[in-house]
């Protein structure tokens, strides 16, 4: 049982992946493996380094997030190169590792967070996809909240995704991450007790 688990930013994946983790799931995390490809030395980085030059490293060689995410959230047509130059390694390691997970434990489920599902069309590589849904208004404030930014930050990084209420549409599984996380949990065990996931 594999399932692909999105969302907007902020509305809460990393929230609910660790409560299905603690319910026996495991997990796949692509944000997890972006920053591995971003890690010094790695081709995906000195790609990356090639385009958008040295000023968007630190001293020590790492990646200054900060930097690349100020240019990208604010030019789609930048967005897209970095997109072009990080995603095809970051969707073959996802598949490996689901697959590897697949193989080696077929009775467990396994749980692929995924931001940019959608966008990216991975929703093929599931039967069932799961949404993790706040409205826009709750997931704003908590985006601005977790990462100090500034009202006009929070709705750049919102506009370089699908809005959230498309991807409820679009879901199998609506998760409603609104309230508290015990509400969330209590939407989870129902789920696992239905078996929806199977
Ligand atoms: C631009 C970068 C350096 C900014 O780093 P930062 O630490 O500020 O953010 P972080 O990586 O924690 O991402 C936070 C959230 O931003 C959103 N996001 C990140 N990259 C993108 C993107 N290219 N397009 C739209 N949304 C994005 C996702 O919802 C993600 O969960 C970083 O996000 C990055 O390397 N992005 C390219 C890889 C990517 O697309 N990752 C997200 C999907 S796997
Ligand atoms: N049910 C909830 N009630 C209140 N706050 C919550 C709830 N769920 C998550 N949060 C908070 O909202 C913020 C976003 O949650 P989380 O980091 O899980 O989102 P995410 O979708 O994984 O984000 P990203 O897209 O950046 O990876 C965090 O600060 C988290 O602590």
């Amino acid at each position: 049982m594999i399932i692909g688990l999105t969302g907007g930013i902020a509305t809460g994946k990393s929230t609910v992946s660790a409560l299905l983790a603690a319910r026996g799931a495991l997990l796949v995390d692509a944000d997890a493996i972006a920053r591995e490809v971003m890690l010094p030395g790695h081709p995906v980085l000195n790609a990356v380094v090639r385009h958008f030059g040295q000023e968007i490293l630190n001293e020590d060689g790492t990646l200054h997030r900060k930097k690349l995410g100020a240019i990208v959230f604010a030019n789609p047509s930048e967005r897209k190169v970095l997109n072009e130059i990080t995603h095809p390694a970051i969707r073959q390691e996802i598949i490996r590792r689901m697959n590897d997970y697949e193989a080696e434990f077929p009775d467990k489920l396994v749980v692929v967070d995924i931001p940019l599902l959608y966008e990216s069309g991975l929703n093929n590589l599931f039967q069932k996809v799961m949404v993790v849904y706040v409205p826009e208004e709750v997931q704003l404030k908590r985006l601005m909240q977790r990462d100090g930014l500034t009202p006009e930050q929070a709705r750049q990084r919102l506009d370089a995704q699908m809005p959230i209420e498309e991807k409820k549409r679009l879901a199998d599984i609506v998760v409603d991450n609104s309230r508290d996380v015990a509400d969330t949990g209590r939407q989870l065990d129902e789920l696992l007790e239905r078996m929806v996931f199977s």
